[in-house]
């Protein structure tokens, strides 16, 4: 009797679950607001078809979306709950409306579990009180006072390019430049920093645990319930089991959280520095709730600052640098317009000129910022595209890769250009650039960035440098985790230092 009992309970939960997923996909073809969007109706059904793209084949997702743009027009439905929009003129509507409310979409901020940083704050209210705790740090003039500090670290940079003279050797400039990055952004955020810079084995070791750890944001993204199991594993167990890139996550908060935990034990502030840096700042802030400075909540917004702040730099200068090495011409534009200014370091000079901005702005181009589908959410307005009505709650994406390579705007998108940027053309065509985002979350750190980018890149370009087994695909955007990947068994870009000028 028991048995027949139990039969039945499992019959009537099998027919539950058939019932319940015919249902739910009734009305994710049929029945769903945005269920006349055009686009595969897998896509629609299931968001098993971006996981497809995005974790199995890994990081294609992207570039199968403009594909898809091109079959069913400017607008693609792309999970069952999300729609892609190919058109720049609908940029400001997504990201940037002016006083209309926009929140992050959940589903795309599981990738990174940095759940209380800036960055993950889902809702527009709580993301700009986050926002102006940490705005003064990252002004303008704020940056100009900590000049000194990003001069001391490019001249470090330089120095290893002496050894590399001295030496014969062969440099890795991706990996100085990952260091070069983490420094700088290490002090800012706790007033001192690991000096990297002069380990550059261990710049290596990090900058491959960090592009391992990324490479794994998809996978998390669309299976952090797995993740989740994973943790409640004795850790033997879950240790084997867990993706490399998870187990890297682990152990690079631990690093944080040991910074962070320094500057909350530093009572006297006896380790502050001479400027005023982010955790220091935060911890003395007694306008922020105890929850906003717990060590906790601060460990997120650490790991997010490090790992933004020195990624998305190192990246952009790489591409930068493989350009100049790669184009004799540009090389010699940049040198050119540096002589006929005495060769200036001050960065208030370096930032006025106009090639070395451009160059910069390009290489941001390609480096596509964040790659993934930047989605938003309008919480309580409908949107309209076109002939089609998106309802409140729907997610709303473009992609940088879509953005940066329209022929309209960008011409010839994959080469580098930065003469687009120049003049009056130029200058209009700079309202288009998504790689630092836009609207109320866009890069906090752009200051700091072009800052450290118009040092180094003029540094540099003192040195004459001959690429070593390097080519476009060591710094090109082959795949997408949360930022441009290059080829899978790229080294970085290398160099031999043949003499200072
Ligand atoms: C060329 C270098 C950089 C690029 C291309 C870049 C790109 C981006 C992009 C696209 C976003 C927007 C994310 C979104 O819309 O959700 C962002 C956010 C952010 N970036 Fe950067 N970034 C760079 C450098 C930096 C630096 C140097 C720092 C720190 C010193 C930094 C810290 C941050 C932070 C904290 C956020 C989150 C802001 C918020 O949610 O309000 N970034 N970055």
């Amino acid at each position: 009797m028991q048995s027949l009992d139990f039969r039945s309970f499992l019959l009537a939960s099998l027919f539950s679950l058939v019932g319940w997923l015919l249902y739910r996909a009734l009305y994710r073809l049929v029945l769903s607001p945005i269920a006349n969007v055009p686009g595969p109706k897998l896509a629609a059904l299931t968001t098993l078809y971006a996981a497809y793209y995005d974790v199995y084949l890994p990081g294609q997702y992207v570039f199968k979306i403009k594909e898809l743009h091109k079959k069913y027009g400017p607008i693609v439905r792309v999970t069952p709950h999300e729609v892609h929009v190919n058109d720049v003129e609908f940029l400001d509507a997504i990201y940037n409306p002016p006083s209309r409310k926009r929140n992050k979409f959940l589903p795309n901020l599981k990738g990174l579990p940095l759940d209380e940083s800036v960055g993950a704050a889902r809702n527009w209210e709580l993301h700009r009180k986050r926002r102006e705790a940490l705005n003064p740090f990252f002004s303008h003039k704020k940056v100009l006072e900590t000049e000194g500090l990003i001069r001391g670290k490019v001249d470090r940079f330089c120095k290893n390019l002496d050894n590399g003279l001295k030496l014969g050797s062969v440099v890795n400039l991706s990996d100085m430049y990952f260091a070069l990055a983490l420094d700088v952004v290490q002090q800012y955020s706790f007033g001192q920093d690991d000096n990297v810079l002069d380990d550059l084995q261990e710049a290596n070791r990090l900058r491959n645990n960090i592009a391992r750890l990324l490479r794994g944001v998809n996978f998390n993204r669309h299976f952090s319930w797995f993740i989740r199991m994973m943790s409640m594993l004795p850790k033997s167990i879950g240790d084997s089991l867990v993706p490399p890139g998870v187990t890297d996550l682990v152990r690079f908060r631990k690093n944080i959280r040991e910074n962070v935990d320094q500057v909350l034990a530093d009572t006297e502030n006896e380790h502050k520095g001479d400027l005023k840096s982010v955790f220091y700042e935060l911890k003395a802030n007694q306008e922020l709730t105890k929850f906003e400075r717990a060590p906790s909540r601060l460990e997120d917004e650490g790991s997010l600052l490090i790992m933004a702040g020195t990624e998305s730099t190192a990246k952009s200068m790489q591409i930068a640098q493989y350009h100049l090495l790669a184009n004799p011409s540009v090389m010699a534009r940049l040198r050119d317009e540096l002589s006929k200014e005495g060769n200036p370091t001050e960065l208030k000079v370096l930032e006025q000129l106009p090639y070395l901005s451009a160059i910069i702005l390009e290489a941001n181009r390609l480096s596509f910022g964040l790659t993934g589908r930047n989605t938003r959410v309008a919480p309580d307005e409908v949107l309209r595209y076109k002939q089609y009505v998106l309802p409140p709650g729907i997610g709303i994406s473009m992609t940088t890769l879509c953005i940066h390579t329209t022929e309209d705007i960008f011409p010839d998108p994959w080469t580098f250009n930065p003469d687009r940027f120049l003049g009056r053309e130029g200058m209009e065509r700079r309202k288009y650039m998504m790689s630092m985002g836009r609207g109320p979350y866009k890069c906090i750190g752009i200051n700091v960035a072009n800052a450290e980018m118009s040092m180094v890149l003029a540094a540099v370009a003192g040195y004459e440098l001959q690429l070593f087994e390097t080519d476009e695909e060591d710094v090109k955007f082959m795949s997408d985790s949360q930022i441009a990947h290059p080829k899978p068994d790229s080294t970085g870009v290398r160099a031999r230092v043949v003499s200072k000028l």
